[in-house]
């Protein structure tokens, strides 16, 4: 996904150079793009040692891969990079029980944004207190079940929220510990639609108009609620530091002055989650151990010249941890060679589409894909991955080079997808979500079943 908004959708069809070298397309898998795990065996892709094939003949097709290796391979650089702080996991990016075994045995917190994913939290078993919950409108059941249980941090968004919590909190007789969410006008560079820090969104309270700064004076009002910190989210899908630079800069500028009208220097910061990942040729993740290093070398300068003390410094990755170790196995049904008047584009129809994965459609978001099931060596063709929604814009993949020869039955795997597709699928056109399977050590295991036909027919009772 480009920094712009959604360009066109259907262009004409694009010269080589965009699409980099047909020959490496077809037979390597960037290892920035592809899981850690994952290997071509005479042009079969093995996911975590696991042959496609086989795993598409136990489990079927779409079925999204998560290589647990690479998760918790990332989970821990993470945990690692940010020693002496907190990572929480953003369970909206892809949440299930298993996923948040993993999250808490790698040593991460857990960032959960509305009353379903607390539930899949609990029910794990993973520790209260390292969960925080965020959401711009978390009702009152959903207030009142985080206090019931114990969770560790409330975000809070709204002048309403915080009568509505400190109500609950005062009635259960606990305190809360809470941060304010802090709109810290940074216009982040990524698309419109995932950039969250800008003055007019619907998150936090606003820096620059004073809003933030009367949160926390009601707040500390409130004897039912702890603050202990500020947060603040700039986006998704981010490829440089120099918005949280602007954001950290920002959010020290408050505390300096909670310290100075309330006395109070807080003990937390957390700058959210948002670093970038590959998706195709050419995009550029950071490291995350120099993002850290920076990250601190920035809340330190700032409070040093501030005269206050280094808060614990936290942060919300989703997409960084389990975006990579995804990978979606679809199967061809259709091969349509189309004539667009500049040349010929094949579009390639496969079994899923946007309703399991929503990100090309919503946010013009690349990705790329390889034929998993054999090898070819046929001349490669400018491909068009389609899925099978009545959508035209019901596209997977824009622009891809696959070879010639493919034909319906052989499958695709569409790279990256762990991230923010499995968690945004829908049931549109009355189809049955995906399975989420992990692969580890040549095994799979069932993290979330396909859903079948009859689950769906049990929800219309009319
Ligand atoms: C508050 C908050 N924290 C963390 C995240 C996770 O973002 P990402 O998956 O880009 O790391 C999001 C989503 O953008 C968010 O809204
Ligand atoms: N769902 C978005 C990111 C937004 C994350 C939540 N603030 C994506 O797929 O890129």
């Amino acid at each position: 996904m480009r920094a712009h908004p959604a360009g066109p959708r259907h262009a004409e069809v694009l010269p080589a150079s965009h699409l980099g070298n047909p020959a490496k397309n077809l037979n390597d898998l960037d290892p920035t793009i592809w899981p850690a795990n994952a290997t071509r065996e005479n042009g079969v892709l093995h996911l975590g040692g696991v042959d496609v094939r086989d795993l598409a003949a136990e489990h079927g097709t779409p079925a999204i891969v998560l290589d647990e290796g690479d998760f918790r391979g990332r989970a821990r650089a993470y945990a690692e990079a940010f020693t002496g702080g907190d990572v929480f996991y953003a369970g909206k990016a892809f949440l299930s029980r298993g996923v948040a075994r993993w999250v808490d045995e790698e040593g991460l917190h857990l960032d959960v944004c509305t009353g379903g994913e607390l539930k899949v939290a609990l029910s794990a078993g993973f520790p209260p207190e390292k969960i925080a919950l965020h959401g711009n409108n978390k009702s009152t059941a959903e207030l009142q079940k985080a206090v019931d249980h114990n969770v560790g941090r409330v975000v809070l968004d709204s002048y309403v929220e915080i009568v509505r919590l400190a109500d609950i909190a005062q009635r259960a007789g606990k305190e809360v510990q809470v941060l304010v969410r802090v709109t810290v006008g940074v216009e982040a560079h990524t698309h419109e639609y995932i950039a969250t820090a800008h003055e007019d969104q619907k998150f936090g309270f606003s820096l620059s108009g004073g809003e933030a700064a009367e949160a926390v004076a009601r707040v500390l009002r409130q004897p039912g609620l702890k603050l202990v910190g500020l947060h603040s989210h700039i986006g998704s899908q981010i490829f440089d530091t120099s918005g949280f630079e602007v954001s950290a800069h920002r959010l020290v500028g408050l505390l300096r002055q909670i310290r100075d009208e309330h006395g109070l220097e807080l003990p937390e910061l957390d700058l959210g989650g948002g670093l970038g990942i590959a998706y195709v040729e050419g995009d550029t993740p950071l490291d995350i151990g120099a993002v850290a290093k920076e990250l601190r070398r920035i809340v330190e300068t700032e409070c040093t010249s501030a005269g206050l003390p280094i808060p614990r410094i936290a942060v919300e990755p989703g997409r960084a941890i389990v975006g990579p170790a995804g990978v979606t196995v679809y199967e061809v049904g259709t091969v349509k060679p189309v004539d667009t008047g500049t040349g010929t584009r094949t579009y390639v129809s496969i079994d899923g589409g946007m309703s399991d994965n929503l990100r090309t459609a919503l946010y013009d978001a690349e990705y790329t894909c390889v034929l998993a099931s054999r090898a070819s060596d046929a001349p490669p063709m400018l491909a068009r991955v389609v899925g099978r929604h009545c959508e035209s814009g019901d596209v997977v993949v824009k622009d891809v080079w696959l070879p010639s020869d493919v034909v319906p039955g052989d499958l695709l795997a569409v790279a990256a997808t762990g991230a923010y597709c499995r968690s945004m699928a829908s049931n549109y056109n009355h189809t049955p979500r995906p399975p989420v399977v992990a692969v580890a050590d040549r095994t799979t295991k069932v993290l979330v079943r396909r859903e079948t036909e009859d689950d769906l027919m049990r929800l219309d009772v009319g």
